[in-house]
């Protein structure tokens, strides 16, 4: 079998993990990688931090974001443009309406003029399907967060969190994927990247 075929049956065997998880293991594990999050000294120095809104049982993100609003931080999140497969961040607060968007992720809505500079960004939470102990990561194949940080999202801290069960040997990683410099697990942190503070 040749790495990409290895690779889209990987993904198909962690997203259909993911999905069979109970309602009560989706909030307990979320609840210890977010207590792990929040205690990280690159979190607690980040001023603004780049979240993902969940969907599909990703690991909850609400409680860190609403840690980080008590603690004064910004908190911005993801519009997919699916034509382009890029991002643009957008700072939301407790009352801003969220939308629908591509993949039935919620979004914030679009304000011309209002998007958050990449460079503006201190740490990123981000999503993936699995994850390896170098920081390589497998997300739905779309290489939206691997086209961000190869580009103008370089040079902030990237923060995945995963379950147990998506933590692999390897994603099977090809040259443009752009690793992570920790990964949070419910049971343990994988310093993957050599960045001299966190
Ligand atoms: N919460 C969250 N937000 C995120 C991501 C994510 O993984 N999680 N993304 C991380 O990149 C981006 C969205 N990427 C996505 C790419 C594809 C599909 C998706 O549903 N794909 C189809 C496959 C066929 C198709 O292209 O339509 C599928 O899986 O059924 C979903 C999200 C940006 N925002
Ligand atoms: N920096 C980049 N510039 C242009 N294309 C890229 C870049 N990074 C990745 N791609 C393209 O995006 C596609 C998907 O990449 P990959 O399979 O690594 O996505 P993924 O990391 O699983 O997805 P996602 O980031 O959306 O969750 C690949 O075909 C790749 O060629």
């Amino acid at each position: 079998m040749d790495q990409k075929e290895e690779k889209k049956r990987l993904r198909t065997r962690l997203l259909r993990l993911r999905e069979t998880m109970d309602a009560e293991t989706v909030r307990r594990w979320s609840r210890a990688v977010t207590e792990t999050l929040v205690d990280l000294e690159s979190f607690r120095r980040a001023g603004t931090v780049f979240f993902y809104l969940p969907f599909r049982n990703e690991v909850d993100t609400w409680d860190a974001i609403r840690f980080a609003w008590q603690a004064g931080k910004r908190v911005v999140v993801p519009k997919t443009d699916p034509k382009t497969k890029t991002m643009e961040l957008y700072a939301i607060h407790p009352d801003t309406p969220l939308i629908e968007g591509a993949y039935g992720i919620l979004e914030p809505p679009e304000e011309p003029g209002r998007c958050v500079i990449p460079a503006a960004v201190d740490l990123a939470v981000v999503p993936g399907v699995g994850f390896d102990e170098k920081g390589y990561r497998l997300g739905y194949g779309g290489g939206y967060y691997d086209r961000f940080f190869s580009g103008a999202g370089a040079g902030m801290i990237r923060v995945g969190v995963a379950y147990p069960f998506q933590m692999v040997e390897t994603v099977f990683p090809e040259v443009h994927d752009q690793r992570m410099h920790v990964v949070i697990t419910p049971e343990r942190v994988w310093h993957c990247a050599d960045v001299s503070d966190l």
